[in-house]
């Protein structure tokens, strides 16, 4: 589904890579979290994938059309397919959940109906519909800056699944949220990409959550891959290679 080739990205200024020369293929059905400490390369790795970052070298694929050189206009039809939930949410604070969910729909409409905010009965019924799968057709109309973190970024997926992707793309999206609330976020994340059969691929920090709903982890160091395989096969030795520390279960045990 997406084919990765020799991805290298240099940041004008910098000396060092943030990804060197990376190939994958990541396909339909994989679960996957991205680990890797902090400045590992993680947010670059999604931003190329979503075509944000042009690479320096190298190429990406998405079901056979090309990310990487995509014009704009190419660029806008690739994304259409990939829905992107972000660590701080990216909504419009002072529209309705409603009304930031159809912002999920401006791909596939010609820019002047986005201008007059026209929305076809389909297109309406879709929204509430995907609003009322994450749980929060009660605050259809509510604005978006009176809800808590969690219910934010239900907005944030509901917004990405009314997009109709076949990709989802997550930025660290439960950074800001508390363990039991990131719990959920992940379940109802796992929900969506089973029952839609999509890729998914979320950067997280959360070894457990990665551990716990990933069925692929793929590990970065200094912009490299150093692990792509199964969670259950992650161990201690790959946390620490990956982190340069010892998890808190090796220093505590596994009964914390
Ligand atoms: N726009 C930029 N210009 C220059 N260097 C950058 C830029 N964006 C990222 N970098 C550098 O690239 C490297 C990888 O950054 P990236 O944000 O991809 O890492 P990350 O794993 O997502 O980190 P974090 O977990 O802290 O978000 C870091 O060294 C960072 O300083």
């Amino acid at each position: 589904m997406i084919e990765i080739n020799n991805l290298s990205v240099l940041y004008e200024g910098n000396t060092v890579e943030s990804l060197s020369d990376v190939n994958l293929s990541l396909q339909k059905g994989d679960f996957i979290c991205v680990l890797g400490k902090s400045g590992a390369g993680k947010s670059t790795f999604i931003r190329c994938i979503n075509g944000l970052q042009k690479p320096t070298s190298g190429e990406i694929h998405l079901n056979g059309k090309t990310i990487t050189n995509a014009g704009e206009n190419q660029l806008r039809k690739i994304r259409r397919e990939m829905g992107m939930i972000f660590q701080h949410f990216n909504l419009i604070p002072r529209l309705s959940v409603l009304q930031n969910v159809l912002t999920g729909t401006f791909g596939y409409r010609p820019s002047f109906k986005n201008l007059v905010g026209w929305f076809s009965a389909e297109e309406m019924a879709f929204a509430k519909s995907v609003i009322a799968e994450v749980g929060l057709s009660e605050m259809m109309d509510r604005r978006v800056e009176q809800l808590s973190g969690g219910q934010k970024q239900r907005v944030g997926i509901a917004r990405a699944m009314v997009q109709k992707p076949c990709v989802l793309l997550g930025d660290e999206p439960v950074a800001s949220l508390d363990p039991g609330t990131s719990n959920r976020i992940f379940t109802l994340l796992k929900e969506m990409h089973e029952r839609l059969g999509l890729l998914t691929i979320i950067n997280v920090h959360d070894i457990d959550l990665a551990k716990r709903y990933a069925t692929r982890i793929i590990a970065l160091k200094d912009g490299k891959v150093i692990y792509d395989g199964l969670p259950k096969d992650f161990t201690e030795a790959e946390y620490q290679e990956t982190y340069e520390s010892q998890s808190q279960e090796y220093y505590f045990g596994s009964e914390i």
